[in-house]
């Protein structure tokens, strides 16, 4: 269950609004005050229509004068002229402004989650954060496009035409305008349920999001186990349970309507009941009257709109509270506020007492102490969980130690930039994630400046370039997301390129697990050690042939260093490294034995 899941019940949130209005700050002073202009002249110009009904009625008409009733036909077309070109100009200026203020928020949203640390993206599913940077940034989209203006139209307009009525006769504008706050008591109880259906229609919605998100990225693992099916009726259960909940809220939508007619008619009822009382007693002229009416006609519109703004506001602010929560979300891995940057290294690793947890109370690591030469490789091995990955997360600074301190020549990693430390620090995982765009971007990706030859000289050095120049455009093949037409084997010497043209001091190496033939094997092993040559490096290593040639091998269990030494030591002592090598001979000769039966 996603936390996005919580159903958005909520009261109107001022501080969230007036948040949400600060972005429209940078366009106050160019293109707010065409947008003002543009809706007075338009509510100015709707409003005196009937001003001009009045006059037709009761001079033109009423005075016989043809000549003034031809000329007032010409001013209702030339006003509603006004009002068509005002009404376009806003709509053009009111969509710019909309475009540029959702652009703004989702620039935000994407550089603040960028930088969040691991510790953040450990606990959310990328569905939920995916999410977030488009559902509710478009819902958004709607609010300030059309929902400000239109919201500001009608205040305008509903304040102009209240006034009006009020001052042609306040004893007929009092007995019309009465209708309104009755309406809202009567029809209160149904925009709540109307506002909760349309909030739990957008929660159904994100449900669907998040769950194809991960349908997709799981595709492989749905496939291989045959669990389409299940998957099928998982997501078909998502989409009618979002239908239903659609029609739901659109048929209490649609109840609406006809009591806000009938409220509406009631105030017709008045107008024509009392008016006429007023006509006989000689207090309005007939034109007064239906100039009432028209602006009666006028009321309706803007009144049902904003009860719907209403909705649409409260699911802008839960959607605004959303994405505020990723804006505000700080990175738990922090740089200090005077952070020294990185001088270039030497190499030097030292882990001194390291303690690390997760989450409370459940150490992954308890007590690492470890000093690394520079250039020296040390392979760390052990059971799975055991901390491997762990101990090269705290080298990253993905997270930071609960207790203890990790140094590079000497720096405490926390004292140091982010760039300046990661920049040389180099890691190679073993699920290299290759994006999409040529192979050549993918490379560079280590070195955003090299040049062409860089990159071809990279990979020629970790013997990409034969396979590379085998694919149908050699260089510039485009790959597509994660790489996938490219075998593991292939990946993995893509990656050893990008590490090698970006050069670093340090360097991480997570072995990929997976068997590959024995050329390829040999390949690697080859770019393996132009790749680590005169480096630090830190590996996870899984192959014996790697963990035999590194200068010291680290033996991991629960969080602990069991042993250390190199290969010829570490064997001679018959311990826990012992084991894992025999087991390992053990299920390498069982294997082939079968292979070969
Ligand atoms: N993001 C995380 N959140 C919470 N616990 C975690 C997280 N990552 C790892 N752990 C826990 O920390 C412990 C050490 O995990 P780690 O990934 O370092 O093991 P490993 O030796 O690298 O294992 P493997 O060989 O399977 O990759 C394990 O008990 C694991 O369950």
């Amino acid at each position: 269950m996603y936390q996005d899941d919580t159903l958005m019940e909520k009261e109107f949130d001022w501080a969230q609004m007036r948040r949400l209005a600060t972005y429209m700050k940078p366009y106050l002073k160019q293109i707010i005050p065409i947008i003002g202009t543009m809706m007075v002249i338009g509510a100015a110009a709707k409003l005196s229509v009937p001003f001009i009904i009045k006059h037709a009625i009761d001079d033109a008409i009423g005075g016989s004068n043809v000549a003034l009733l031809y000329q007032l036909v010409g001013l209702v077309i030339g006003v509603f002229l006004i009002q068509w070109a005002a009404n376009v100009f806003r709509i053009k200026y009111t969509n710019t402004i909309g475009q540029k203020i959702i652009y703004d928020i989702r620039h935000q949203l994407f550089s603040n989650i960028q930088r969040l640390s691991f510790h953040f993206f450990d606990k959310r599913p990328a569905g939920s954060v995916l999410v977030r940077v488009t559902n509710y940034v478009n819902s958004l989209q709607d609010l300030f496009t059309n929902g400000v203006v239109n919201l500001m139209i009608d205040i305008v307009q509903l304040t102009g035409i209240v006034a009006i009525l009020l001052y042609w006769n306040f004893k007929l504008g009092l007995a019309v305008v009465i209708t309104v706050p009755l309406m809202f008591i009567v029809s209160g109880q149904l925009r709540k349920r109307i506002r909760r259906a349309w909030q739990t229609v957008q929660m159904k919605q994100s449900r669907i999001n998040s769950h194809l998100n991960e349908a997709i990225q799981g595709i492989k693992v749905t496939q291989a186990y045959t669990q389409e099916k299940a998957n099928m009726s998982y997501f078909d259960g998502l989409n009618q349970d979002n239908k239903k909940q659609w029609d739901r809220a659109s048929a209490l939508n649609q109840s609406l309507g006809p009591i806000i007619e009938v409220t509406g008619a009631i105030g017709y009822c008045i107008l024509f009941w009392y008016g006429a009382t007023l006509i006989q007693a000689g207090e309005i002229s007939v034109g007064l009257l239906v100039a009432f009416a028209t602006y009666i006609g006028y009321f309706w519109e803007p009144i049902n709109r904003m009860g719907q703004m209403y909705a649409q506001l409260l699911v802008a602010m839960a959607s605004a509270e959303r994405i505020f929560e990723f804006i505000d979300e700080q990175p738990s891995v922090k740089e200090l506020p005077r952070a020294a940057t990185l001088p270039p290294i030497q190499g030097a690793v030292s882990f001194e007492s390291i303690v690390f947890e997760y989450e409370k109370g459940r150490p992954a690591l308890r007590g690492i102490s470890l000093d690394v030469a520079p250039g020296q490789s040390i392979a760390l091995v052990g059971h799975t969980g055991s901390g491997k990955s762990t101990i090269i997360n705290l080298l990253c600074r993905f997270y930071d130690p609960t207790e203890g301190r990790v140094l590079i020549d000497g720096h405490d990693i926390r004292g140091v930039t982010l760039q300046s430390l990661r920049s040389q620090v180099g890691i190679v995982l073993q699920d290299t994630f290759i994006f999409s765009g040529s192979i050549r971007d993918n490379i560079r990706f280590g070195r955003l400046d090299a040049t062409d030859e860089d990159v071809e000289r990279a990979a020629k050095a970790v013997h990409a370039h034969d396979f590379i120049m085998k694919l149908p455009n050699g260089y510039d093949t485009e790959v597509q997301e994660r790489g996938s037409v490219l075998s593991m084997g292939q990946r993995q010497l893509l990656s050893f390129a990008r590490a090698l043209l970006a050069d670093p001091r340090v360097l991480i190496l997570d072995e990929a697990t997976a068997s590959i033939d024995t050329e390829t094997e040999l390949r690697i092993q080859e770019a393996l050690k132009t790749l680590l040559q005169g480096r630090t490096s830190f590996i996870i290593a899984h192959r014996l042939s790697t963990i035999r040639h590194a200068d010291n091998i680290v033996v991991l269990d629960h969080g602990s260093i069991m042993e250390s030494g190199n290969h010829d030591e570490l064997m001679a002592k018959q311990g826990i490294y012992y084991g894992l090598i025999q087991a390992q001979y053990k299920f390498l000769t069982d294997s082939e034995s079968m292979n070969f039966a």
